[in-house]
């Protein structure tokens, strides 16, 4: 018999650590597929520190990220992790069309999942060409959600995927979730308010500032 697979994502002991005062220490959690971890807590309890984390973009102090069991190393990036975080990564002299195309160069794109769809899939149809600096706070993070959704990867980490959108927006939210963890992928999301579904709080981690 085959030994179990390991978690898609386990955060073993994570200790981060900030002007010598500890965000979070010694946190360990795992998430699989088909799970979506809700990871709530108050302003400046860690949770964009954490996902920071754990997309490779900060260190920790101690302990590790495994992916799929492997180590991760920092980086710019990870095939099996789609980030959205709370700055907009998005180039503001490029359309809509070429933001998204300029992703799928850089991070993949799943099959079915071309630009067309992706805005359609947002809510953004028509918006082809219009330039992201002339798309409002909403219609900006509907773009990064369509990145996300065009992207390949298993995991996805969403640092308030929720702000700036209207109730439709918040619903769409949950919905993407929803697919992506019912087609087998997994979700970490961050949010202080209670607009997550259902769907989206298979489990919670609630995040308590160390110090
Ligand atoms: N670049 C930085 N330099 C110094 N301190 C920082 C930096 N980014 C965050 N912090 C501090 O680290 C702590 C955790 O911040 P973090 O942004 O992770 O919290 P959060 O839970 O996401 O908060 P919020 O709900 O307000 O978005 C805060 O005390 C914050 O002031």
């Amino acid at each position: 018999m085959s030994p179990p697979s390991p978690p898609l994502l386990q955060a073993v002991d994570l200790t981060f650590v900030r002007d010598a005062s500890p965000i979070f220490d010694q946190l360990a959690f795992e998430v699989d597929h088909a799970e979506a971890l809700l990871v709530q807590g108050e302003n400046g309890a860690g949770k964009t520190t954490l996902l920071r984390v754990l997309a490779g973009l900060l260190a920790p102090e101690q302990g590790e990220v495994r992916l799929k069991g492997e180590l991760m190393r920092p980086s710019r990036g990870h095939a099996d992790i789609a980030y959205l975080g709370h700055l907009p990564a998005l180039k503001a002299d490029l359309t809509a069309a070429e933001n998204l195309d300029l992703a799928a160069g850089l991070l993949g794109k799943r099959d079915g999942h071309d630009v067309e769809a992706a805005l359609a899939r947002v809510g953004l149809a028509g918006y082809d060409d219009q330039l992201a600096r002339s798309l409002s706070a909403g219609q900006r993070k509907r773009l990064m959600l369509a990145r996300v959704w065009s992207a390949p990867a298993a995991l996805w980490l969403l640092d308030e995927p929720y702000a700036n959108l209207d109730l439709e927006g918040i619903a769409l939210v949950n919905d993407l979730i929803s697919e992506h963890v019912g087609e087998g992928g997994a979700a970490l999301v961050t949010t202080h308010g209670a607009y997550a579904a259902p769907p989206v709080r298979t489990r919670t981690l609630h995040l308590v500032r160390a110090s």
